[in-house]
């Protein structure tokens, strides 16, 4: 039924508390698009998944099986279950290689000899013509060279795609296109994926569920539809509150919730909740009492946060737009949460 299930990853380097146990399940066929800010953790998820990262702690099972210790070895066998596709199309390319090379290395490693139709049929798929297997990754535009790491993640028929960041290093003129490529091609090929982005309108485009990460935790997860339309966790509220949205009119009118400072050191998180130091309706409990996930919804809409009741019903930071955070909430919020 899962084509992904993470139990309490922990993913540590050295004093490096980067992912701190997240717990996620992605059904087959289905996107869960994981957001949060730069530095969250969520590259560090996606490269557990894949293997790049042997996790600290908690459980990668990968259509039912565990891979979360295997070496490299034991999990050969694994490869067709999950590819990943990265940001950076550039760097991820080997430019020793030809575009057919790269595109067919994945059934290479899988002992397949012929790889040519496979790889023109790879390359049709995404949009690119079956000469451009002689080419060299460098020859070809940005945009052309994310479709090829697109067309060498799915020719092995994945269960599962980790698309890390796909567009953000692409020229805006060209991110439609391969978003749209990713979306038809995840609905015709059916394959899960976890999609991870900071484009929230991209997430609205694609996603059938939604995980908020932050400083190395979920703090919010469920379907697309309830976390866009009742956000519970007011990390959730303020990062919605400054995501851009399409009509101008409504885009003037908006007035951001704005969180004040970076994002703490995951080498030393702050104790309770770990946004208590930016959130602008923190109370004494959330400095001291790490709050637990609970479902406060339907399709399993989870939140981690002590002022939301077990109804889904607490503030809404959007009534307060401005900027937070810092010693700003040691003076602006009492011990109900409302701020004077
Ligand atoms: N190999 C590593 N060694 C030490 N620290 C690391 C390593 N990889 C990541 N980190 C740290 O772990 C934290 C999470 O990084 P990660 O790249 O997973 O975040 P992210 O949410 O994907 O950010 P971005 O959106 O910028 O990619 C950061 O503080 C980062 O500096």
């Amino acid at each position: 039924m899962y084509a992904l299930e993470l139990e309490d990853l922990v993913m540590h380097f050295g004093p490096v508390r980067a992912v701190d146990g997240v717990s996620l399940r992605i059904r087959k066929g289905s996107v869960v698009a994981l957001v949060g800010e730069s530095g969250s953790g969520k590259s560090t998820v996606g490269r557990s998944i894949v293997r790049l990262l042997e996790p600290t702690g908690g459980t990668v099972r990968l259509a039912d099986a565990d891979i979360t210790h295997l070496s490299r070895r034991r999990l050969r066998p694994h490869r067709r279950d999950v590819s990943i596709v990265f940001q950076d199309p550039a760097g991820s390319l080997d430019p020793r290689l030809s575009v057919g090379d790269i595109v067919g290395e994945p059934l290479r490693l899988m002992r397949q000899r012929d790889t040519t139709g496979p790889v023109a049929e790879a390359l049709r798929r995404v949009g690119l013509r079956p000469e451009v297997a002689q080419r060299s990754p460098h020859e070809l535009s940005g945009g052309q060279r994310q479709r090829v790491s697109i067309a060498r993640a799915l020719i092995s028929s994945p269960a599962l795609l980790v698309a890390d960041e796909p567009t953000s290093a692409l020229d805006v003129s060209v991110q439609a296109s391969v978003l749209n490529l990713l979306a038809d091609l995840q609905r015709d090929l059916g394959f899960a994926c976890l999609f991870i982005t900071h484009d929230l309108s991209a997430v609205e485009y694609l996603a059938d569920e939604v995980a908020v990460m932050y400083l190395g935790q979920l703090v919010e997860q469920g379907p697309r539809e309830r976390i866009f339309g009742v956000p519970a966790h007011p990390y959730t509220q303020a990062l919605l509150s400054a995501a851009p949205v399409p009509n101008p009119v409504a885009q003037r009118a908006r007035q951001p919730v704005l969180l004040g400072d970076d994002l703490p050191s995951p080498i030393d998180p702050p104790p309770g909740c770990r946004f208590h130091t930016r959130c602008p309706v923190a109370v004494e409990k959330c400095r001291t009492v790490v709050p637990e996930a609970r479902v406060i919804g339907e399709g399993g809409h989870q939140v981690a946060c002590h002022l939301v009741s077990d109804d889904g019903t607490g503030p809404d930071v959007r009534e307060r737009p401005g900027r937070w955070g810092g010693e700003s909430i040691q003076t602006q919020s009492n011990e109900t949460g409302v701020a004077r």
